[in-house]
């Protein structure tokens, strides 16, 4: 089957929206994709897409008319129609209701700040070419550090991009992104923060306007979530079981880095994943060998050996280096 690339470099309607209010200039989104071949190839999602555009669209699957959609698809501007509420702030005092009931508040300071350092993780995927996606990514995980309220250190981001995605029925720029993190950090009030704040920086960061981008919080338990061979639930077992006793022994299966008194050393370049991985801790990054700027660098760097918070007024004093303790270097 012949394959059709086609270019896409100028988007009038996204582009016109790609206006920050500050005038900013905005990354003009490249999408490559290959559209629908027209034949009898075609998937569903592909005949759907080439379906003449009427108000209200009758899908018709089968025999059977499935539904009506009596509401404009995402991306479309205009025409969305908002439901009048009798009460409207019964949902608002119910949200609230529920943040406060099942907000986990620790007082234990330990498994308090476990909490806070644990891992908040974004998939993100677009059809959009992003040419430096390493600027993209850096400065995603720092907007999610700054929204969490955690360090660089516990921000995961991926980016697969230049992906062929339909999105509402057409090609145009868009964005999906995954955001896993504790039930707590998740709640209705925050995600509504968040999602305004997150889709504005994903227009400033690649001109994609908030229509066209689908946030989706998942919400992932202590007992959902692991890192380094132990869950967090598990790395929170430990702590109230206190100092010496972690789960693996408790458990009978020690793991070789996990036998001495335990101190936490969270952070994914942590001097005690070093054994597992086979990966010296001293070894340059992609980053550094991409010559990535050397804040940038530095900041990653930094955590991968051992570094756990990178914001400047945690960080922590960085120790004597191997070499300088064993050859008495200053
Ligand atoms: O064992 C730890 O230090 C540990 C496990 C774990 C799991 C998780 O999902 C986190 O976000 C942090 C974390 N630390």
């Amino acid at each position: 089957m012949e394959e059709r690339q086609e270019t896409v470099t100028s988007m009038p309607s996204v582009l016109n929206f790609a206006q920050n209010q500050d005038n900013r200039s905005i990354q003009s989104p490249k999408i490559v994709c290959t559209p629908p071949t027209p034949g009898i190839y075609a998937s569903f999602a592909e005949r759907q897409a080439q379906m003449p555009r009427s108000s209200p669209l009758t899908i018709v699957h089968g025999d059977h008319n499935m539904r009506d959609i009596d509401r404009p698809p995402p991306g479309d501007i205009g025409g969305r129609v908002r439901r009048a509420s009798s009460k409207p702030n019964l949902s608002h005092q119910r949200s609230a209701y529920f943040e406060e009931a099942f907000s986990v508040k620790d007082v234990d300071p330990a498994r308090a700040r476990v909490r806070s350092e644990a891992i908040v993780m974004a998939d993100v995927k677009t059809n959009v070419i992003i040419h430096d996606e390493f600027d993209f990514i850096t400065a995603l995980s720092y907007h999610l550090s700054t929204r969490y309220q955690r360090p660089i250190s516990s921000i995961v981001v991926t980016l697969q991009h230049g992906a062929c995605m339909l999105f509402g029925g057409t090609f145009d720029p868009a964005y999906v992104m995954s955001i896993f993190a504790l039930p707590s950090e998740l709640q209705p009030i925050t995600n509504k923060r968040n999602a305004a704040l997150i889709q504005k920086h994903m227009l400033e960061a690649m001109g994609v306007v908030p229509s066209r981008g689908f946030l989706r919080f998942i919400p992932t338990s202590e007992e959902h979530t692991a890192w380094n061979g132990r869950t967090l639930a598990g790395e929170m077992d430990d702590l109230s079981r206190g100092p010496g006793v972690s789960t693996e022994e408790a458990l009978g299966e020690g793991i070789s880095n996990r036998t001495k008194p335990k101190k936490r050393l969270s952070g994914f370049g942590a001097t005690k994943s070093a054994p597992t991985t086979g990966i010296s801790a001293e070894e340059p990054t992609r980053l550094e060998q991409m010559g990535a700027s050397e804040s940038t660098s530095q900041k990653i760097i930094g955590h991968q050996r051992g570094d756990r918070l990178l914001t400047p007024a945690k960080a922590p004093k960085r120790s004597k280096s191997f070499m300088a303790l064993v050859f008495g270097g200053r």
